[in-house]
């Protein structure tokens, strides 16, 4: 996998242009995540191909390595790293002699609290000073509702469980329970923690939410045959009837769409660029960025290609430099588009007119303050941008963009939107402590740079 982030990488980006070529770009970390878990607790040896070889991914393997699972990588993160994972099945996960460390992956935590709180030993999960601030009463409350022994420590907000999460085992005679549980919030990770739970329940697990978040666990479990039903945003799993039990499986992991978002904003903002990105994953809960785009009549061009694994839609996409018209973004579009919210932003700086971006309050509680951190980035390089409780309202137009300095705060989709930004900035971007962006994307720059852009990643 990749090289642990150093915090003091920096990079020096500097208007470039045109933009051209054909790349691919690193595997999806959501589905990277629940491949190596599912791998991890299948009967016999997986192969999962196409992985990012980032770190976010890595501490998941870790984990699942340091709980029994035999796990090797091979390959480099520019041509996709393949895991050979041997599987424990579910009944054979052992404690780790040792915390279980997630660092900067909310999604690991979460998802593997759901594993966690199932099992006859006790367990701690930490991660970095980021993940340290990340809210996790989320998992907590509904786990702890069918029976699970988690806690994390106070914090900023009164009531919230904030990492470390320390897991009690289960007695004896303790199973999980059946649960029916409305989410207040559309989140793939607090549903996967239930599903995952709900391996080990004794009755059905339900899951509603207010929108449909990401689909991944629900495809992956499908695939392997594990009871489950959706119906639009709910789920069902009900493992009544069901052997507890799949075989290894051969997956290949679609090129992740949050990744390609930053490509495909270089391409729109850098005059005279043409970028052709293949095998993108295009699972509808994760096109928000396109369809938006799309109604933004932005030059972007969609080729389906077909299935990964027979799970999860891939495409080719073309994106050209050309103008286009602002927007209002909101509701269900901003949760099939989350993680590529700060891109967006930049995307609509050089859109003609004012765009707004609403129902974005969760943006607050990611890697980093991603609302306020954007807003100031964009106010910075010379954008009328105003904040908004949930969002912002962007003024785009063809005015030049002024080079800034900026630092990433450990957010690697801060690090990369400023990079963008800097592409089409007059003078010199500096973006600090990149070292992060290795969690979901390894070699950005060397990417940027092979479709000529002007990109130096130095050591500060
Ligand atoms: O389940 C996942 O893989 C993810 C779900 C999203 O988080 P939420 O579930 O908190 O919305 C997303 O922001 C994160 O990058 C990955
Ligand atoms: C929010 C993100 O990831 P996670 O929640 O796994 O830390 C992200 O990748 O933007």
């Amino acid at each position: 996998m990749a090289s642990t982030g150093s915090e003091t990488k920096r990079w020096r980006v500097r208007a470039s242009g045109p933009l051209r070529g054909q790349v691919r770009v690193p595997g999806d970390k959501s589905i990277g995540h629940r491949a190596l878990l599912f791998g991890a607790l299948a009967e016999g040896t997986s192969t999962v191909r196409g992985l990012s070889g980032g770190l976010d991914n890595a501490a998941t393997a870790e984990a699942m390595r340091q709980m029994g699972a035999r796990i090797e990588f091979s390959g480099e993160p520019a041509t996709g790293v393949t895991a050979k994972i041997a599987g424990v099945g579910l009944d054979g996960l052992k404690m780790p002699s040792g915390v279980l460390d997630c660092g900067n992956s909310g999604t690991t935590m979460r998802m593997l609290a759901g594993v966690l709180v199932a099992q006859k030993f006790g367990t701690r999960l930490i991660g970095d000073a980021s993940l340290t601030r990340r809210p996790m009463r989320r998992i907590v409350d509904p786990l702890r509702a069918r029976g699970g022994h988690i806690a994390g420590v106070k914090g900023a907000k009164e009531g919230e469980h904030y990492p470390p999460l320390s897991v009690a085992p289960l007695l004896p005679d303790e199973k999980l329970t059946g649960i029916e549980y409305q989410s207040p919030i559309a989140s793939a990770q607090v549903k996967s923690a239930l599903l995952l739970s709900g391996l080990w329940a004794d009755g059905p697990t339900a899951v509603a939410e207010p929108t449909l978040s990401r689909d991944h666990t629900e495809r992956m479990m499908l695939a392997l045959g594990v009871p489950l039903q959706t119906m639009g945003p709910m789920v069902v799993l009900d493992p009544e009837e069901w052997d507890r039990r799949w075989d290894g499986f051969e997956w290949d992991v679609p090129g992740d769409i949050s990744g390609a978002a930053f490509i495909m904003a270089a391409g729109l903002l850098v005059p005279g660029s043409e970028i052709v990105i293949d095998n993108v994953g295009t699972n509808p809960t994760r096109t928000g960025i396109l369809d938006a785009l799309r109604a933004m009549r932005a030059p972007i061009f969609i080729t389906p290609r077909g299935d990964a694994a027979g799970m999860e839609p891939i495409a080719q996409v073309v994106v050209r430099h050309a103008p286009y018209s602002p927007t209002r973004l909101g509701g269900e579009l901003v949760t099939r588009m989350i993680d590529e919210v700060p891109i967006f932003a930049a995307i609509c700086t050089r859109a003609g007119g004012a765009s707004e971006i609403r129902d974005a309050e969760e943006l607050r509680v990611k890697e980093s303050d991603r609302l306020s951190i954007t807003a100031n980035m964009l106010r910075d390089a010379g954008v009328d941008c105003v904040e908004l409780r949930d969002g912002m309202t962007i003024h785009g137009g063809t005015g030049a963009l002024r080079a800034t300095r900026v630092t990433s705060h450990g957010d690697h989709r801060i690090a990369m939107t400023a990079a963008v930004l800097g592409l089409a900035s007059e003078g010199e971007t500096i973006v600090q402590d990149v070292g992060c962006v290795d969690t979901s994307f390894p070699g950005f720059a060397d990417l940027l740079r092979s479709l000529g852009a002007d990109i130096v990643e130095e050591t500060a």
